[in-house]
């Protein structure tokens, strides 16, 4: 998987390059990550990257001339027709379906604005898809940008061992994951389910499905509106509600 990243912060990405398991996907030549500042863009004497917004308000743009230079860099380098993604609050929600979309397509660049934002003209004209990862405003689209890089790469065959793959994110199955117990047996009192230690996989499957169903139903539900269930799993949904005297 091919990352350009548009951002006048490149080593902050070293938060996903130099650690874990997207660090050692980069060793292994499994994802790469390139940076394009706009500052290096820049021909006055103070390498200006911001301009003033037309119409007044608070704060500044990110100014046109740097950024479009950086996304052109960006494109010379990158797969031919690789798509340019804008983070940004006022973009399409990033869920695991535009993760697989992201995957799939191989390639990516990703522009990280500063200040107020970006000229709606670069957006019309540069960028294919802009992108939130919440409704929230950030002080960069960096932070975002770093949650596509190291949720893509997890879906790029080699980075996850097949044990983490084995487990296959939950959010892949549409549904949240189950609780999780490791040693000791009991903290404060609060001892593991039996039926975790009971060694019957067949029934730990059983029950670990169902910890997800009833989850999900109670806490996202939004997630299970498009989903068909089986009798059992309905059963199973039931008897959770049921035991948990919903
Ligand atoms: N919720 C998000 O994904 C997000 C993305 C970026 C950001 N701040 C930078 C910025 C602000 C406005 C326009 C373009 C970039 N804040 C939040």
């Amino acid at each position: 998987m091919w990352f350009g990243i548009v951002s006048l912060f490149p080593q902050m990405f070293s938060a996903v390059t130099a650690y874990g398991v997207t660090r050692r996907a980069c060793e292994k030549g499994l994802i790469e990550v390139h940076t394009y500042n706009p500052r290096d863009y820049t021909y006055d004497k103070y390498k200006t990257v911001d301009d003033k917004p037309y119409g007044g308000g608070p704060g500044m743009l990110m100014k046109v001339q740097p950024l479009t230079d950086a996304i052109s860099q960006a494109r010379r380098e990158a797969p031919v027709g690789t798509k340019v993604v804008c983070m940004s609050p006022q973009g399409a929600r990033l869920d695991h379906s535009l993760v697989t979309k992201f995957h799939e397509w191989g390639s990516i660049i990703l522009v990280a604005g500063r200040y107020e934002g970006i000229d709606e003209r670069v957006l019309q004209k540069q960028v294919d898809l802009e992108v939130s990862i919440g409704d929230y405003v950030l002080s960069g689209g960096e932070l975002p940008a770093m949650c596509v890089i190291d949720a893509v790469s997890r879906m790029v065959p080699g980075v996850l061992g097949d044990i983490q793959n084995a487990q296959e994110d939950s959010f892949a199955k549409g549904l949240l994951h189950f609780p999780q117990y490791t040693r000791p047996e009991a903290v404060d009192g609060d001892k593991v389910p039996d039926i975790v230690l009971c060694g019957d996989h067949a029934k730990i499957r059983r029950w670990r499905l169902q910890q997800a169903l009833g989850r999900t139903y109670e806490r996202r539900p939004d997630l299970l509106r498009s989903r068909t269930f089986s009798d059992d799993e309905l059963m199973l949904i039931v008897d959770y509600l049921r035991d948990k005297g919903l």
